[in-house]
This record gives C-alpha cells, sequence and structure tokens, in this order.
C-alpha cells in the first residue's frame, strides 16, 4: 500500500491552519531530514545532533526540532535545555515561539532548536497518546518562528508509530536517516523504519550504522564490540543508501554531559565521521535537486 501526502484543503470548511502554516513554512526550509530508528537507545538523538552541529559548522542555516515527546534531549545535547522559550506576536495575532538557538561561541552558524523539552518540566513525563503528540509535534513546526532554513532536522521518537507517519504525511520530507546499530535485533526493527519511509515515499533513505566499533584507546586497534557491518547489509538488501559507520567514542558520555555535540567536541575518530556523513548527505541531496530540477526543465 502507498500513503500519499494528503492535499491540503485551502479553503471553505474543514481547514486546518496549523497545518497551512506548516505548509507555508516549509516552503522556506531547503531540504527537510527526518532522523528515525526502528528501536531506542541506538544513538538517533546524537546522530540528529551530530548532522546539525556538523552542517552549521559548513556555515548552513540549521533548525532542528526534537519531536521525541517522550524523551526530548536534543536541547541538552545543544547545550541550550536551560534556555527561555520567548513568544512574538504575529500580524494575524497569534504568538509564535522564538526558537533558542546554539552557537558553540561562534564555532557554527547558530542552531535553532525547538523541543517539548522546553515547554514542560524536566522531571515531568508527558503522558500522551498518538493523536496529542502528532499535535504537538505540528504545533511545534508549525507555531516556531524558524525562518529561512537550509536544512531542517526532525528527530523523530524510535519506532514506527503513528505520530511519525502523520507528521510525515504534513512534511515533505527530501530524505530519511535510519539509525541503527549493528545488532540483530537492532537492524529487524531498522528494516521496518526503512519500509515506514518507502511507504511514505521519500525520496532518499539512507542508513547509518552507530556504535559500528571501539578504537581500543591503548593500542588504537579497532575493536567490533557489537558486530559490523550489519547496516550495510540491511541498506543492501533493501535497496538503500549505506550513509556511513560511526565508531563508539569514549568522549561522547563528556561530550554530551558539557551539552557539545561530538563533531566540535575534540578532533576523535567520531567526529571525523560524523563530518563526512554530512559531506556525503549534502552532496546526495544537491545531486538529486540539480537531476529533478533538469528533469523539470526538459518537460
Ligand atoms: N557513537 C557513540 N559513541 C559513544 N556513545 C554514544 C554514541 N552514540 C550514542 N551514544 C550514547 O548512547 C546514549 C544513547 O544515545 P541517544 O540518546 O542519541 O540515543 P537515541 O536512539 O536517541 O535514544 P532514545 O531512543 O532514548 O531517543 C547516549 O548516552 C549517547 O551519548
Amino acid at each position: 500500500m502507498t500513503i500519499k501526502a494528503p492535499t491540503l484543503n485551502v479553503g471553505g470548511l474543514g481547514v486546518d491552519p496549523l497545518a497551512q502554516r506548516i505548509q507555508e513554512k516549509q516552503k522556506k526550509w531547503k531540504y527537510k531530514i527526518a532522523v528515525l530508528s526502528g528501536k531506542g537507545g541506538v544513538g538517533k538523538s546524537t546522530v540528529a545532533v551530530n548532522l546539525a552541529a556538523a552542517l552549521a559548522k559548513k556555515g548552513y542555516f540549521v533548525g532542528i526540532l526534537d519531536a521525541d515527546i517522550h524523551g526530548p534531549n536534543v536541547a541538552k545535547m545543544l547545550g541550550v535545555d536551560k534556555a527561555d522559550v520567548l513568544a512574538e506576536r504575529m500580524e494575524d495575532g497569534r504568538f509564535e515561539m522564538l526558537p533558542p538557538t546554539a552557537d558553540f561561541m561562534g564555532q557554527v552558524t547558530p542552531i535553532k532548536v525547538m523541543s517539548m523539552g522546553f515547554l514542560v518540566p524536566e522531571d515531568q513525563p508527558v503522558i500522551w497518546r498518538g493523536a496529542l503528540v502528532t499535535k504537538a509535534i505540528k504545533q511545534l513546526l508549525g507555531d516556531t518562528k524558524w525562518g529561512e532554513l537550509d536544512f531542517m532536522i526532525i528527530d523523530f521518537p524510535p519506532g514506527t508509530g503513528d505520530e511519525i507517519l502523520t507528521v510525515t504525511q504534513t512534511l515533505q520530507l527530501d530524505a530519511a536517516i535510519i539509525v541503527t546499530t549493528p545488532q540483530e535485533v537492532a537492524l529487524l526493527d531498522t528494516g521496518k523504519a526503512v519500509n515506514m519511509m518507502k511507504k511514505m515515499e521519500v525520496p532518499y533513505i539512507a542508513v547509518v550504522e552507530n556504535m559500528s566499533y571501539l578504537i581500543c584507546p591503548h593500542c588504537g586497534n579497532e575493536i567490533d564490540l557489537f558486530g559490523r557491518g550489519g547496516g550495510r547489509k540491511l541498506a543492501e538488501k533493501e535497496g538503500v543508501e549505506f550513509l556511513g559507520e560511526i565508531p563508539i567514542d569514549l568522549k561522547a558520555r563528556e561530550a554530551s554531559d558539557a551539552g557539545i555535540p561530538i563533531v566540535l567536541y575534540g578532533d576523535t575518530i567520531a567526529a571525523k565521521a560524523f563530518m563526512e556523513l554530512a559531506e556525503k548527505l549534502v552532496k546526495k541531496l544537491e545531486e538529486m535537486k540539480s537531476k529533478k530540477a533538469s528533469e523539470e526543465a526538459e518537460e
């Protein structure tokens, strides 16, 4: 079954102003990228945050939405979890939230961050189900003053839940990055996430294998702690791209506690791997965009 993005009802009864605002806003975002995982704890948020930081380090304007409503930790990973969210009154009388920014003392172009974590106390769980979660994600997208962006990165909740389907139907995603670890259990669920994105007809689907290997701090040898290569094999089997391997970085916890992405924390192999990942992604998306433009020009 193929699920098509819904056509927007732009007039009369049944109009959804929030969906309409998202449609308007996303015209100003050059590339919309979802970061997903079949299973929790595989490093999805780590990949989303480091991708955002790597792109911003290259000078791109980046926004990141933490759509992981039940476990929002993007803001913490970017060191802006204590930031106040201000609001601005729009011409139509509505208020829009102004996303806090992270620029790491000018090392990167300011990354705009929006997360449920800003709106609920840190120690309070969000005990909502499907429809409410979907509404909250849509509001974070549609009621935030994002402005012009080169990349909008959305860190989705783990799994293949309804919320992801509904939000993906509202957004015309350019790419879906599916994060996995090399273990069999993770790979099984990763296959499901890949297939969900295929059904949503996302033009570019890629797998990233996180925690692929560990570099021994003593001898420098690579140790395949959880096995290695499963992500690449899965991507080949599903006919999607394999975007790269990220090693286990022993400085990751330190970096995370300091609220600094690995890619900006030090000159490690993982930092280099994240930079390469971002470069590969940009190249691929630019190629796809120019191919599409020349096809449209021929028609
Ligand atoms: N390459 C890595 N090297 C070392 N530690 C890592 C790496 N990737 C992620 N981690 C650590 O693993 C933990 C889980 O990562 P993260 O929160 O990004 O996973 P997640 O898939 O987003 O989890 P959730 O399902 O809870 O949203 C974090 O403590 C993070 O610092």
